[in-house]
């Protein structure tokens, strides 16, 4: 819906109302019929018009109905007459002509109307005269220009007319009054109107200020804005100034971690030639080392044959060393051999030649009285000391001094040492006649190098010896040292022409007992060695002898014997040495172990301590030999099991440990004795089989023994 143009004629004044002024040029009555039409349009639409639109809709039309005394359908009726144009609004002109139409149709029956109205208070007879009054009066207004200034002219109206009937004169008067009033009234409206404009313009211009005020006020809005944005911008710019050093910064750092990292590769690269060189120069060294790993492997094959050059030099040298020691052995044995027999057939002449100087006394002196027969005896005393010194001044000063020769080595005195070597008794006494005063002087000087334990010879002790010569009674008993001289001194001289010089000493009487008449065709060395006390000497008693005496000295120095043994068909020699266990001889029993073949190392089984010793024993003969010769470890004293502080399965270990032949035995009762020196024995041979090298021709006893003979 289209609205129309307020310019049109909204306000009065414009050119819509510019009619009421165009009518002023038509006559006064005309004009002042039309004008009060005009105005009462005016009005009305303004009436209507209540929101100043400058045009009336049909709504504005229809809320008149509260107000007028019409329906609505009238109302409709006549804002459909006034728009003209049908277009829903009504325009001022519009209405101001539609209404001035419909106020010169209806005007004879409003003036009738209006009559109406006012006879309705008074006379109905004054009716005509009153419309008469009516117009005089509407001319008066008109004229007086009171529509202009008054808006309910019905006071003014019935005081005119009050005026008119009663006091007629005072019309004139009134009407100036009237005039003046009017005038002033007017004037008073201009005034106002005129103030009214001025407000108009007062209130433009504060519109107009307020506008400015506004404008300004936006102005600075805006201006502050600006400002804070340039301080927004300036503020993001010192940040953004910030970030940039510090990016900068960050730059620069990244820079030189770059040179560093630049640096850092260049020493790689450094590093990796060098490596690369150390890597060429190790090559070069590894072929250096190879090189001299096999120039190493030759020369020791170099040497390792050199080696076995020099051993088996050394083993002809040994071989060679061995003939000739058997050969020294069988001469020095023959010679000493020869030596006592020699000396014992001495003795024993001497002695038959006391004996018979005493029977031959006794019967020249038989006659003689009793105190002629006492000096006799007393005589024969002096004589057989005499015998005894004289023996070693007359018939032994070799002997003797060799005899010093041991005192000077060995003179440690031995309470119960046994006798010297080749030494025939020392001592001699007899039983019976002994005077403990003499005796104790001439036993002191019994020392010996090597204690030969002198076997009694039984041959010689068979035969017509008185019983105290013959068999001495200390013999079965413990006693070593006081035995053997006296026996040995008493050898029958009838039994001597078979050779008594021939008879070996001591330890070959029993030697030949096993020893079959073939000659051995080899001869092995072995050592006996372990604490004191452990039983060796008894155990060398009792394999060469098959005897055992209880309570033997200590050995003093060194002993040996010989004793054949048929191993598998062969005769073996073995030489058995007999060394002192005694701590002060160690020194002198390690002498032997340089040659040895084969060790025997005894311990009692009743005494731990000797065989905590076995150890020390092993460590000091692979000192001296290393480790190649083979070992018999023996358990000595297993009759005594009673006492037994070494369990059996300790030794078999430790001989286990060291690789050693074992055994348990007793010198006592002769259990394992020759069982385990057989099997020495056997071990030796058969490694000597192995090795195939010349076996020791023992031809030269043959020769000796013949050349003894
Ligand atoms: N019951 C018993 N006693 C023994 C046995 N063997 C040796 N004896 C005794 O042990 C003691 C020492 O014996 P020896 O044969 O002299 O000992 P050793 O090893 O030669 O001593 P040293 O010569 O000092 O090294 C003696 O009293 C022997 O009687 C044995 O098998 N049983
Ligand atoms: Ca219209
Ligand atoms: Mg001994």
């Amino acid at each position: 819906m289209a609205c129309p143009d307020r310019r049109e004629g909204a306000q009065p004044g414009s050119p819509g109302w510019d009619l009421k002024q165009s009518g002023a040029c038509l006559a006064q009555e005309q004009v002042a019929g039309q004008l009060a039409v005009l105005k009462k349009a005016q009005e009305f639409f303004q009436a209507c018009d209540v929101e100043g639109k400058g045009f009336i809709a049909r709504s504005d039309m229809q809320r008149l109905h509260e107000e007028l005394p019409l329906s609505l359908q009238d109302l409709e009726d006549v804002f459909d007459a006034l728009d003209a144009d049908s277009n829903g609004f009504l325009t001022p002109e519009e209405f101001a002509t539609g209404f001035s139409h419909f106020f010169s149709h209806s005007n004879s029956s409003q003036e009738d109307a209006h009559e109406q109205v006012y006879q309705s208070g008074g006379d109905g007879d004054a009716g005509h005269v009153d419309q008469e009054e009516e117009a005089q009066f509407q001319v008066l207004m008109d004229k007086l220009g009171a529509q202009k200034v008054l808006e309910d002219e019905s006071d003014v109206k019935q005081l005119w007319l009050q005026l008119k009937k009663e006091e007629p004169h005072l019309l004139s008067s009134f009407e100036d009054f009237l005039t003046r009033i009017f005038s002033q009234l007017q004037e008073a409206h201009e005034e106002k109107n005129e103030l009214e404009c001025a407000l108009k313009k007062k209130i433009a211009a504060y519109d107009e200020e307020i506008q400015h005020l506004y404008e300004e006020m936006e102005q600075q809005i805006k201006s502050e804005r600006e400002q804070f944005l340039l301080k927004d911008t300036e503020r993001f710019q010192a940040h953004s100034e910030e970030l940039e050093k510090k990016l900068l910064a960050k730059e620069q750092e990244l820079e030189r971690l770059n040179q560093k990292q630049k640096r850092l590769e260049g020493q790689c690269t450094a590093l990796h030639n060098d490596k690369h060189e150390t890597k060429a120069e190790n090559t070069k060294l590894k072929l250096t080392n190879q090189e001299l790993a096999r120039e190493l492997e030759r020369t020791s094959r170099e040497l390792q044959d050199a080696q076995q050059q020099l051993e088996s030099l050394q083993q002809e040298a040994c071989k060679l060393y061995q003939e000739k020691e058997m050969e020294v052995y069988l001469v020095t044995e023959s010679l000493q051999r020869e030596k006592s027999g020699l000396l014992k057939q001495l003795d024993f002449l001497r002695e038959r030649n006391k004996h018979l100087r005493d029977e031959q006394d006794i019967s020249f002196q038989k006659d003689k009285a009793a105190k002629a027969n006492t000096a006799a005896s007393k005589a024969n005393w002096k004589q057989r000391s005499g015998s005894v010194i004289g023996k070693y001044v007359d018939s032994g000063g070799i002997l003797r001094s060799q005899s010093e020769e041991e005192e000077d080595v060995f003179s440690i005195p031995r309470g119960k040492g046994s006798l010297g070597l080749g030494a025939c008794p020392l001592t001699e006494e007899e039983p019976e006649t002994s005077e403990p005063g003499a005796e104790s002087p001439l036993r002191r000087p019994l020392r010996r190098i090597i204690s030969i334990e002198e076997d009694p010879l039984p041959q010689l002790l068979d035969g017509t010896l008185e019983q105290p010569l013959s068999k001495s009674p200390e013999e079965e008993g413990a006693s070593s040292q006081g035995v053997e001289g006296p026996v040995q001194q008493a050898p029958p001289l009838t039994l001597s022409p078979t050779s008594p010089r021939g008879q070996p000493v001591g330890k070959e009487a029993l030697c030949q007992e096993e020893s079959s008449p073939s000659t051995p065709d080899r001869l092995f060395k072995i050592v006996f060695v372990g604490n004191s006390a452990v039983g060796k000497t008894s155990l060398l008693r009792r394999l060469c002898e098959d005897h055992f005496s209880a309570g033997i000295a200590a050995t003093v120095g060194i002993d040996y014997r010989v004793k054949t043994v048929n191993v598998d068909g062969s005769q073996v020699a073995l030489q058995l040495w007999d060394t002192a266990g005694q701590e002060r001889y160690r020194c002198i029993t390690q002498q032997f172990f340089r040659k040895v073949d084969g060790v025997i190392i005894v311990y009692d089984l009743t005494a731990k301590e000797s065989f905590l010793a076995v150890r020390q024993w092993l460590s000091s003969i692979e000192e001296a030999v290393g480790d190649r010769v083979p070992v018999l470890l023996l358990g000595n004293k297993l009759d005594n099991e009673k006492e037994r502080e070494v369990p059996r399965g300790l030794g078999e270990q430790l001989a286990k440990e060291n690789n050693m032949i074992f055994y348990e035995c007793s010198a006592c009762s002769g259990h394992n004795t020759k069982e385990s020196l057989l099997h020495l024995a056997r071990f030796l041979k058969e490694q000597e089989d192995t090795v195939r090298e010349d076996t020791i021709q023992v031809c030269r006893p043959t020769k000796k023994k013949s050349c003894c003979g």
